[in-house]
């Protein structure tokens, strides 16, 4: 049986020491970090996500304001918005909330967010620094996945690992933070040819295409190193990641649930990057 590590737990933790942190400025009478999140349209996982992270924000004393756009915004009105959160100096943080509604263009509207408010590490400067090795904002999700292999004791130096999915969001990024560490990377994707043997080859596998339970024991390497990171919503509305949890369970060395897995984590990174953007606007200001 392997061991399963939940990211809600880990979580609990590190967003403990976030709350310690903001409580502390609070007492000293310091201005408490916020994050913007801009929201368009009413896609109902979206608002669901959202939602999540407006509330983890206030248990960790973080201010939130979500900015929720009609739908049917323009480019301009949304580029307008960020362009003054970028200005508002009470803001650290910024999150585009994707997929943006139809017709919005979402790569010209993430390089309207300020580099150093890009809380979501998707901002072509942040995602070459991470590319080149230089610190940087990096993405969320990615960053949950690599304390979550910390925490299931798994040293990636000269692992195999093999990401399926490409997304910029957390395929690439995840791949490239694996790479960093050393680890021997195959990044997988819907052309790729003989998936079931790449995967059945990792010592590290990342399940992030977002096909309900779609990794089962034939995929999995004895002893691996499972992480999935795909939710998706069953007919009868719980959720499920990509991997078939109860079918490989038992092979791997350790695994992540879905729900309480990677979900958890992401939003941790989230807070987590909304306090670093906050130290270095502090820092800059000369600590006012
Ligand atoms: N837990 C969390 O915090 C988060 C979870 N997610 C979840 O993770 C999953 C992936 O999200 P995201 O990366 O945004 O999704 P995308 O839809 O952007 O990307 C999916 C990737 O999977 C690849 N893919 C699709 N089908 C197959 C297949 N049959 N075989 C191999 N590769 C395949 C696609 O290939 P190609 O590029 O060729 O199209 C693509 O690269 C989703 O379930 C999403 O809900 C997402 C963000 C955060
Ligand atoms: N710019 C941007 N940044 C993102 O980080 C981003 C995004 N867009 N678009 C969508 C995806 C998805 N995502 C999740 C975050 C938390 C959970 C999460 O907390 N899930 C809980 C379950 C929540 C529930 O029950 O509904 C869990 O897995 O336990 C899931 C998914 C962030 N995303």
């Amino acid at each position: 049986m392997g061991k399963i590590i939940y990211g809600s737990e880990v979580s609990s933790e590190l967003r403990e020491e976030l709350r310690l942190e903001a409580e502390h400025l609070k007492q000293e009478g310091k201005r408490i970090p916020k994050l913007a999140v801009i929201l368009a349209g009413d896609n109902p996982a979206s608002l669901s996500y959202v939602k999540g992270k407006a509330k983890a924000c206030e248990a960790a004393g973080i201010l939130e304001e979500t900015f929720h756009l009609d739908g049917s915004v323009s480019q301009k009105e949304l580029e307008d918005l960020i362009h003054q959160c970028n200005e508002n100096a009470e803001i650290d943080g910024i999150l585009l909330q994707l997929p943006l509604p139809a017709g919005l263009d979402e790569n010209h509207a993430i390089e309207q967010i300020s580099p150093h408010k890009d809380v979501d590490g998707l901002h072509p400067l942040n995602f070459g620094k991470v590319h080149l090795g230089i610190p940087a904002f990096v993405p969320c999700t990615p960053l949950g996945i690599m304390e979550l292999l910390k925490r299931m004791g798994c040293d990636c130096d000269g692992k195999n690992a093999v990401v399926v999915g490409r997304s910029k969001l957390v395929g690439e990024p995840a791949a490239r933070l694996l790479l960093n560490a050393n680890a021997t990377v195959t990044i997988c994707h819907s052309h790729t040819k003989n998936l079931k043997e790449i995967c059945r080859n990792a010592d590290i596998l990342i399940a992030a295409v977002g096909k309900p339970r779609f990794f089962n024991h034939e995929y999995v390497k004895e002893g691996a190193y499972v992480i999935d990171v795909g939710i998706n919503r069953l007919a009868d509305g719980r959720l499920t990641g990509d991997v078939d949890f109860e079918d490989v369970k038992d092979l791997c060395a350790a695994i992540t649930p879905v729900p309480k897995g990677v979900g958890p984590m992401t939003i941790t990174m989230l807070l987590e990057n909304t306090m670093k953007a906050y130290r270095e606007a502090v820092n800059e200001s000369g600590g006012l």
